[in-house]
């Protein structure tokens, strides 16, 4: 549901600078403009040779030779090779015509005028080849790739300044409840910090979008409607968090559940229970549940893929493996659980109980563990489906 919402919801595309696109996802196929390597370059630093002079170089039998040229990289007028010389070359310089070995200079006196070789590498060592990496007019990175520090190489490498990237979806997020006070401020008796929107906004510019953070509302409806439909025009999607269970104050469900809109229901899984999601003024619109480890999770099995899916990522959900469970674990029947744990790479050991107010817990796990359905208790030693989230492994 929420992927079909957020299908619509791509704000299509923008060039940017390859110095801003870090993080961001190609809209295009980048197609190698020059081959890579670029042309056929020395990997050593050394003597650029033919091998039929040099290829019985030995301690007992060097083979001395005069040096005809010198090439450091950049060189950009690289005479051919005569038979009986050398070029003296550096590493990434254009290989002479006519070379076909690049001598290292530990194999030779480092000769500059002549040149005395005791051993010769195998004929065709250490050239670096034109297109052995990428054929010129080839596809770099398809469209839907998300640009990280290779992939940005890469584009660079091809000679690309920018590139034409999907717009990033505008999120805002609103957390409500009159219990809730800024971090920062003094607390009263029943208050309780605010920390559902940093998440939020935190996972979703992590996933590709771009949070906005509406000031958090109480449980008061048509507080909560103004904020929201003050803002909303601007916005691709609004993510609410609280107000969506079954108490006497339920700020979201009230307000959104009255325009026929937004859909609220119960979901099988375990947190992230209670859950809604539909359209309010034409916009997208997902309101998770507010406790704090039900948002995260939430976010994780229906945002997060959406949002990205909406980005045109190729493969939009995370990492999953298998791995054996550390210790025993109970599960309630007929609702999918997603409990923290942590991931060594072989193993998971839970991190905390199911309870899902367990936020300094969620801060020390890199993965989810999913329990299916129709499983209620699982012994020391299972295999369990893991999903690495955010921190995996480190
Ligand atoms: N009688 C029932 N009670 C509850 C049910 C149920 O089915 N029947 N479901 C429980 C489940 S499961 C969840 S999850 C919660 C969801 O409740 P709400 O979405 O209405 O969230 P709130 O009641 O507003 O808050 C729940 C909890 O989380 C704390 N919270 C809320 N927002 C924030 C925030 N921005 N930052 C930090 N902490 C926040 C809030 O103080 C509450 O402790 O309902 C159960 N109840
Ligand atoms: O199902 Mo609720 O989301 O755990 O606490």
């Amino acid at each position: 549901m929420v992927a079909d919402l957020l299908a619509h919801a791509s704000p299509g595309t923008e060039e940017v600078p390859l110095t801003s696109a870090a993080g961001r996802v190609l809209a295009e196929d980048v197609h190698a403009a020059v081959p890579l390597p670029v042309f056929t370059n020395s990997a050593m630093d050394g003597y650029a040779a033919r091998w039929a002079d040099v290829g019985a170089a030995s301690d007992s039998a060097p083979v001395s030779l005069p040096v005809a040229e010198d090439l450091p990289a950049g060189r950009t007028d690289v005479p051919a090779l005569a038979p009986g010389t050398v070029h003296r070359i550096m590493t990434g310089a254009p290989v002479p015509e006519g070379a076909d070995v690049v001598v290292p200079v530990e194999a030779t006196d480092g000769g500059t005028g002549t040149v005395v070789i005791t051993s010769s590498p195998a004929a065709g060592s250490f050239l670096r080849h034109a297109g052995e990496d990428l054929a010129a007019g080839t596809t770099a990175l398809p469209a839907g790739t998300v640009l990280g520090a290779s992939q940005l190489g890469l584009v660079a490498s091809v000679g690309r300044s920018s590139v034409v990237v999907a717009r990033r979806p505008r999120v805002l997020v609103l957390s409500t409840g009159t219990e809730l006070v800024a971090p920062g401020e003094p607390l009263a008796p029943g208050q309780i910090y605010e920390s559902n929107s940093l998440l939020l906004a935190t996972a979703v510019d992590a996933a590709g979008g771009a949070a906005r953070t509406l000031h958090f509302v109480p449980d008061d409806v048509d507080q909560f409607l103004a904020t929201v439909r003050a803002e909303l025009a601007d916005a691709d999607l609004l993510i609410t968090s609280g107000g969506v269970s079954m108490g006497a104050y339920e700020v979201v469900k009230d307000a959104f559940g009255a325009l026929g809109t937004v859909e609220f229901v119960g979901v099988a899984m375990q947190p992230g229970g209670p859950q809604g999601a539909g359209t309010v003024d034409g916009v997208p619109v997902v309101t998770l549940p507010g406790n704090p480890v039900s948002s995260f999770v939430s976010f994780e099995v229906f945002v997060r893929p959406a949002l990205r899916a909406a980005l045109g990522i190729t493969d939009p959900g995370r990492l999953r493996t298998t791995a054996r469970l550390a210790g025993p674990l109970t599960s309630p029947a007929g609702r999918r659980q997603f409990l923290r744990g942590r991931y060594d790479g072989a193993g998971v050991d839970l991190v905390g109980g199911p309870g899902s107010h367990l936020v300094a817990h969620l801060a020390r796990a890199n993965s989810l563990v999913v329990v299916p359905e129709d499983v209620t208790e699982l012994p020391a030693g299972s295999e369990v489906e893991v999903v690495l989230i955010e921190g995996a492994l480190q």
